[in-house]
């Protein structure tokens, strides 16, 4: 039996249900999380209470780990490596998703890059849902979280542009200066993208050049989404969806 098969079931006394994971890798700023925005608005679920929400968006920096303070002082000099595997906490992040895939609820951090760590008092519920989308440049990179995943997209985005997205948000939004993100960029974020993240690509069900751009591809994907919550098509036989009709899906 997989470990998605033995989900089912009752956990605390509520019928726990699996929802369909869906894993959304790609370089720094090809839009991820744009793509993500764009799925959930397309199947009706941006304006509306956290708790009613049967579509929600997870990213994978909530996972960066904890930094000594010898790491905080490199990190503020654009001198510590983000995009190594080595950032994240991989474990951690594998149980949140086995809870999640079993329909427990879960409390997430939100991550604040201007001070390089999670905001332990700024936490996020994610409620037991039907559609649950987790996205992060690293993904696909370690096995046993790539193996939990229900469908893989690859955002492709050329890298021209990655870079000319993301040094105005790291400016703007992350608090960082223009010498600080470009030598940060040559010397972590390229190699490591052409080293970790590129690679898996090839795990990847659907790749979406340029991503949120790409409106036919979002547009079969959220249908591909919608058919399996309520057909039969997916392998645990989720039809329990609490979505609306198919004419529901936003043009
Ligand atoms: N198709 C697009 N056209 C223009 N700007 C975009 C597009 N997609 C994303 N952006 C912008 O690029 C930046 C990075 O996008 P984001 O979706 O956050 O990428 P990621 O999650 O991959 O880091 C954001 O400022 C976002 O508004
Ligand atoms: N303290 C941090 C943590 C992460 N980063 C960079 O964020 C990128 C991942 O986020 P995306 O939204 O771009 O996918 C990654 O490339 C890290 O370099 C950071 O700069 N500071």
């Amino acid at each position: 039996m997989s470990d998605m098969t033995k989900c089912n079931g009752k956990i605390n006394g509520i019928e726990g249900k699996t929802p369909f994971l869906i894993g959304v890798a790609g370089g720094t700023a090809s839009g991820k999380s744009t793509v993500c925005k764009r799925i959930m608005e397309k199947l009706g679920q941006v304006d509306m209470d956290n708790a009613q929400r049967q579509v929600v968006c997870i990213s994978q920096d909530s996972f960066y780990r904890d930094l000594s303070k010898e790491e905080i002082v490199k990190a503020e000099k654009g001198q510590f490596n983000f995009d190594h595997p080595d950032a994240f906490n991989e474990k951690l992040m594998e149980t949140t998703l086995r809870d999640i895939l079993e329909g427990r609820k879960c409390e997430i951090p939100v991550y604040d890059y201007k001070n390089h760590k999670i905001r332990k008092d700024d936490m996020v519920t994610i409620y037991p849902a039907d559609v649950v989308l987790f996205e992060g440049i690293l993904v696909f990179y370690f096995p046993e979280i790539r193996n939990l995943f229900h469908m893989k997209l690859f955002v492709d985005t050329d890298s021209d542009t990655r870079l000319a997205r993301r040094v105005p948000r790291d400016i703007n939004e992350r608090g960082r200066d223009l010498d600080q993100v470009l030598h940060q960029y040559m010397n972590f974020v390229k190699p490591a993208f052409e080293e970790f993240c590129s690679p898996t690509k090839k795990f990847a069900d659907v790749i979406i050049p340029r991503g949120a751009d790409n409106l036919v591809a979002i547009d079969l994907i959220v249908h591909h989404i919608w058919d399996i919550l309520h057909g039969n098509s997916h392998p645990n036989g989720l039809n329990n969806s609490r979505l609306g009709t198919s004419s529901d899906i936003r043009r």
